[in-house]
């Protein structure tokens, strides 16, 4: 395909930039790509991966002449950076980020916009618990959602020309408000990931009593625990600070719930336990039915058409 921008710079070559980086450039969406990292170290993994066209050592390097600039950093650093760029901003070039928040995001980045640029915030819902460079891989966004949270005055060419890159990567494109996307998030990312992290800790000052036996026989379920408990600590951290009012929100009714669940063990109700997990096990088999899950086992969905099976 002809490049949908001439040049794109990546600020912060982590999983995300890396993986925006190799898809780019297969699918010839990207004319020449510009890179930076904080540290030296990342900087040369990067260029030892090829990941960019030319690696530079700051950002206001990065963005010189650049159309398209992607800033992939920490949430809580997107402000600082904005701050560095903007002077050295193309004039029309448009701003992106890949945060996993965007409320806060477009409060810190905003002050920093010059007249002459256009800010589009995004968010790609793809991911790993992996970071840095290394983790990077051309197919993380292969028929993933990416949302956008375009702002009132968003120039809609603009938002269609970012909308058709995005696409060029393998994503699938959707706009949303950002004071709903900070919510939508809080459900099904930063509460579960809150829990995990909850769910290890606990398992760990089990080991303490129970020695290697909770990691000896961990079974799978605790297992996917694990794995998202394993994802990178600083941006979990500024994802919980950037976005406190939403997963408070969600955290409590989470709360609730388990007291009701609680409850209802130790009265001996069966009746409410089933009733609970049939609804759950019914919105797990439409989002595989919806075709949302792409790395799921179709459970029985070949031998009984409509995901329903014998029990
Ligand atoms: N990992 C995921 O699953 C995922 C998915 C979607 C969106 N995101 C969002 O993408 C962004 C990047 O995440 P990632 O997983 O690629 O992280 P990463 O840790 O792999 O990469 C982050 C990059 O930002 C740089 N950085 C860190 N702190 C910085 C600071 N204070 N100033 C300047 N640079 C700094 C790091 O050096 C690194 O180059 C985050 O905002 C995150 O919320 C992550
Ligand atoms: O698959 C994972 O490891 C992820 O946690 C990815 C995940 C998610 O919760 O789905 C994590 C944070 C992002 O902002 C988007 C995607």
């Amino acid at each position: 395909m002809s490049a949908v921008y001439n040049k794109v710079a990546l600020i912060g070559l982590g999983l995300i930039a890396g993986s925006i980086a190799l898809a780019a450039r297969e699918s010839g969406a990207a004319g020449r790509i510009s890179g930076t990292a904080r540290t030296a170290k990342t900087r040369s993994a990067a260029r030892d991966l090829q990941l960019c066209d030319e690696i530079v050592d700051n950002a206001a390097a990065a963005v010189r002449n650049a159309d398209l600039v992607i800033l992939c950093v920490p949430v809580g650093a997107m402000g600082k950076v904005m701050s560095e760029i903007k002077p050295h901003l193309k004039p029309g070039a448009v701003i992106t980020d890949v945060g996993s928040v965007k409320q806060e995001v477009i409060a810190e980045v905003s002050p920093h916009l010059p007249d002459h640029v256009h800010f589009i915030p995004g968010h790609p819902l793809a991911g790993t618990e992996q970071s840095g460079p290394y983790s990077g891989f051309a197919g993380l966004f292969s028929n993933r959602w990416w949302l956008l949270t375009p702002l009132p005055d968003t120039d809609p060419e603009e938002l269609s020309r970012l909308r058709r890159f995005i696409r060029a990567l393998g994503a699938n494109v959707e706009d949303m408000e950002p004071a709903h996307h900070d919510t939508v998030l809080a459900v099904t990312s930063h509460t579960p990931h809150l829990i995990a992290y909850t769910m290890v800790g606990v398992a760990d000052h089990l080991k303490r009593v129970t020695e290697s036996e909770v990691i000896k026989y961990s079974a799978a379920g605790f297992r996917d625990f694990t794995r998202i408990a394993a994802s990178d600590p600083t941006m979990w951290r500024d994802v919980f600070l950037n976005n406190k009012d939403a997963v408070l929100d969600i955290l409590g009714r989470f709360t609730e719930e388990l007291f009701v669940l609680q409850r209802a063990i130790r009265m001996g109700d069966g009746d409410h336990l089933h009733e609970y997990f049939t609804r759950t096990r019914a919105i797990r088999r439409g989002i595989i039915e919806a075709g949302q899950d792409t790395d799921a086992p179709d459970f029985g969905r070949s031998a009984q058409p409509g995901g329903k099976r014998l029990d």
